[in-house]
């Protein structure tokens, strides 16, 4: 297995505030990095550092071989998709599902303009949402479906990386497990690379091969899943586990989990 994803001393300041403060990690191809911490530790400027909607001050990142520069090619945009808490913020509300779909796959040259439909399907099928969705607008789903369509749009064009940030946290709680599984579903079914945001442990439980805890701008710890969750080597990842509530039959979206120290 190789590496999707290295971040190599990546500082990222707000004025003179120091949101990522040299941090470096590594991602294996086909495998999902869970990323926990406390608000305001960082997670979220991570993933706009790594998806390029933020320009780091310093540091590298590399996508497979590739350093990705600041200015980056509509190619290596389109290689790390992202997936937002609301799914709003990627669907445009005055397209159609198809409008939406097939931008992206047009745009990206992703099929021929014959097989578009189809790949629309497709792309919804995928997602467990039927065909008829291609003629009706954003407004017309409810939020886990829309999260749902957020999430064929961002596969639609074959990324490398898919980083989801807290996709699950919006949601109706009824919905959460669903979307959550639907996640689980396709990183084995399209062997997906994610990086995966959430602050609720029993989500990064269900879904992390890795886990890498921030804090305070800073990565504390990585380990691997079973590690994290049986053997945590920072203090701090010890207090994030130990506020899960310890009650037996703790469900959260994740599924069962009671927390082992
Ligand atoms: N555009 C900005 N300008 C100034 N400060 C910012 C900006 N965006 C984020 N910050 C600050 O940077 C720090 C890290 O924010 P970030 O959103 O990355 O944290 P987070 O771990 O994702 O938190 P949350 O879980 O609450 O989303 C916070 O202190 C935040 O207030």
């Amino acid at each position: 297995m190789g590496s999707a994803l290295q971040v190599q001393n990546l500082t990222v300041r707000y004025g003179g505030f120091i949101a990522l403060n040299d941090i470096t990690l590594n991602l294996e191809e086909h495998t999902t990095l869970g990323l926990v911490g406390e608000s305001g530790s960082g997670k979220s400027t991570l993933a706009r550092v790594i998806a390029g909607l933020i320009a780091p001050d310093e540091g590298k990142i590399l996508l497979g071989s590739q350093e990705l520069l600041k200015k980056r090619s509509r190619e290596q945009h389109k290689k790390i998709q992202m997936i937002f808490q609301n799914p709003d913020a990627s669907l445009n509300p005055k397209h159609s599902i198809r409008q939406i779909l097939s931008e992206a796959l047009l745009f990206h040259k992703i099929v021929h303009r014959p097989e578009v439909e189809q790949r629309c399907k497709d792309l919804l099928a995928h997602v467990h949402l039927e065909a008829k969705a291609l003629d009706r607008f954003p407004h017309e789903f409810s939020g886990g479906q829309r999260q749902r369509i957020a999430i064929a749009r961002a596969l639609s064009v074959e990324p490398s990386l898919l980083i989801a940030d807290e996709p699950t946290s919006a949601l109706d709680v009824s919905v959460q497990l669903s979307v959550l599984e639907l996640f689980k579903t396709l990183k084995t079914e399209l062997n997906l690379t994610m990086l995966f945001i959430s602050h609720d442990l029993g989500v990064i439980h269900a879904i992390s091969d890795t886990v890498a805890v921030m804090r305070q701008g800073k990565l504390v710890e990585k380990s691997s899943m079973d590690q994290f969750f049986t053997r945590p080597e920072h203090d701090y990842s010890r207090e994030l586990l130990s506020a899960v509530p310890k009650m037996p039959n703790t469900i959260t979206a994740g599924g069962y989990y009671e927390p082992r120290i």
